[in-house]
């Protein structure tokens, strides 16, 4: 899994065009969204990451967390991204992933957004600029490091 970290002023998206046959059913309601003083984390689910699903959730959620304290964030806002990654898991797997990211950081007390997934989306983004506010993280599973 590959992540962008940007801790911003604001985020906000617009749904555009499906971007996958399927894409994941949003409601009208979804089809807008936006945070104001928020971490925004940018994921590409990476196939190394199918090995084990969970565990790589769990670093991931560790890994939020940790820039989240750092920078004093309270929100989140989980972005499905497919460009940090040449190597792409499935969207099913990808999806089912960002959602229980999503789901966990919740459970955890922040107030999370996920963006939907399998659509081309406009974003506007103003980062903060200060020396935490652009990071980024890749996470594999045990089972995908090599040997
Ligand atoms: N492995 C993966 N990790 C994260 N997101 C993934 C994915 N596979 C599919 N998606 C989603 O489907 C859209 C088309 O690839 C993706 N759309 C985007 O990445 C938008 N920024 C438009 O390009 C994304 O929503």
């Amino acid at each position: 899994m590959r992540m962008l970290l940007i801790h911003a002023d604001y985020l906000e998206y617009e749904v555009r065009d499906k971007a996958l046959k399927n894409p994941e059913p949003i409601s009208d309601e979804q089809k807008k969204g936006r945070l104001d003083e928020v971490l925004a984390v940018f994921i590409s689910v990476e196939k190394v990451d199918e090995a084990n699903p969970d565990e790589v959730v769990e670093k991931a959620i560790a890994e939020i967390e940790d820039v989240a304290k750092q920078v004093k964030a309270e929100r989140i806002f989980v972005y499905p991204f497919a460009h940090l990654s040449s190597e792409l898991a499935k969207p099913g797997v990808a999806l089912e992933i960002l959602k229980k990211i999503e789901e966990k950081l919740r459970e955890k007390g922040y107030e999370v957004k996920r963006a939907p997934f399998g659509y081309y989306k406009a974003f506007k983004l103003s980062c903060k600029g200060h020396p935490l506010a652009e990071l980024s993280r890749t996470i594999v599973p045990e089972e995908g490091v090599s040997k």
